[in-house]
């Protein structure tokens, strides 16, 4: 039975925060964009986002219940481990996650990121965050970060049953010809570039990932779907490119290519995150109805049980690497299993270097 997790003693879920109430919309993007080039005219209009959902973010009740689930699914494996939640920008903060892990004796916590790529802003800066707040906790544990899993299958087919679902509630009539639009959120060229050990992997991960998914959907389905990855919640100054094309430009492109339908996969968000419910939910589904296009968006992994279960099942498989075993490494598609330990060097911090957790320097 794989239920051996030595030398980890706590498991801690780490994530980007959210706010709220609208009190803490206006100090959450401060937290999110200090001393970062964003312009003032797209805070307001983020803020708005916010605020047009009553000034809350559904991330920490959707973490909340990734983390019931989370326990739920290791207790009935027999993995007695606690497990602790940290976030970026908004409470509870990391650093507040690793005092209350000092406090009750914790000594190597697995973290497991909810972003599936690697990017500077997906990979990296949640590893140097994590060092910021080790500083400040006097006695936490020595952290490690499970890997990235866009390609294990219990990411991957709660996508494809998502994907399937959504294809359903299009019109019959305009199925066949549906276009899967695949989104992810837009990072600068520059830091797609420097992604991974040897850059350009977060374009990579997301385009092998999407090419399994509709492998599988023409499986189930008998039928090759055109398909395409685009972007959403582009920000920056408009001088600094981003990756395109943003998913609204392509809705419209596909209208004039006289497309039938459209199912958004947002495939670059485990849950259902602002930019899901605002960027594609709001945003992307007004601008399909304008253009008279059939459009639905599939669902997120949220807490599938598949993907709650890819927690504990990277869980063993780093337990058992770290003791020295050569365990199964489950994956996907054409790229392997990612790596255990982000190189040095690995998704660079644009700015300035910071020191970051868990590398291979760690
Ligand atoms: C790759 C990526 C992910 C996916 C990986 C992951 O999941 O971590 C992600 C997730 C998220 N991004 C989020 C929110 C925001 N991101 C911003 C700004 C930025 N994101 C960037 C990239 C990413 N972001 C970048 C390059 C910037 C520019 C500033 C910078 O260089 O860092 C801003 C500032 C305003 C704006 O400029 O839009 C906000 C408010 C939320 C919370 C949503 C909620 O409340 O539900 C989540 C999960
Ligand atoms: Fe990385």
């Amino acid at each position: 039975m794989t239920s051996d997790v030595r030398p980890y003693d706590a498991v801690l879920l780490v994530s980007f925060g959210g706010p709220e109430k609208p009190d803490d919309v206006i100090p959450f993007l401060e937290n999110v964009t200090r001393g970062k080039n964003i312009p003032r005219e797209r805070l307001a209009e983020v803020g708005e986002h916010y605020f047009s959902f009553g000034g809350r973010s559904p991330i920490n009740d959707q973490n909340r219940a990734f983390l019931a689930a989370l326990r739920e699914d290791l207790a009935g494996a027999g993995i007695d481990l606690p497990v602790y939640w940290g976030n970026r920008n908004w409470d509870p903060y990391l650093a507040d996650a690793l005092r209350q892990m000092a406090d009750d004796g914790v000594q190597h916590a697995a973290c497991f990121v909810t972003s599936a790529y690697s990017s500077y802003s997906g990979c990296r800066q949640y590893r140097e965050d994590l060092a910021a707040a080790l500083a400040d906790v006097p006695g936490a544990p020595v952290l490690d970060r499970l890997r990235h899993y866009f390609n294990h299958p219990g990411f991957v087919e709660p996508v494809v049953d998502a994907t399937l679902a959504a294809l359903a509630e299009l019109p019959a009539d305009s199925r066949n010809d549906a276009h899967l639009v695949f989104v992810t959120h837009s990072i600068p060229t520059s830091m797609n570039d420097a992604s991974g050990p040897d850059g350009g992997w977060y374009v990579r991960q997301h385009e092998s990932a999407v090419a399994e998914v509709v492998e599988r959907v023409r499986q189930e389905t008998g039928h090759r779907f055109h398909s395409e990855l685009v972007y959403c919640s582009r920000s920056g100054p408009p001088q600094v490119p981003w990756l395109e094309p943003d998913v609204n430009d392509h809705l419209e492109a596909l209208s004039e290519q006289e497309a039938t339908g459209v199912v958004i996969v947002p495939i670059g968000f485990v849950s259902d995150h602002m930019e899901v419910i605002y960027d594609l939910d709001t945003e992307a589904l007004d601008t399909a109805r304008k253009l008279d296009l059939p459009a639905v968006r599939a669902a997120t992994p949220g807490v599938d049980p598949r993907f709650v279960a890819v927690v504990r099942d990277l869980l063993v498989e780093r337990a058992a690497a770290e003791r020295g075993a050569e365990p199964e490494r489950r994956s996907v598609g054409e790229l392997d299993a990612s790596w255990d330990r982000c190189a040095v060097g690995c998704c660079p911090n644009p700015r300035a270097e910071r020191p970051a957790v868990a590398g291979a320097d760690a």
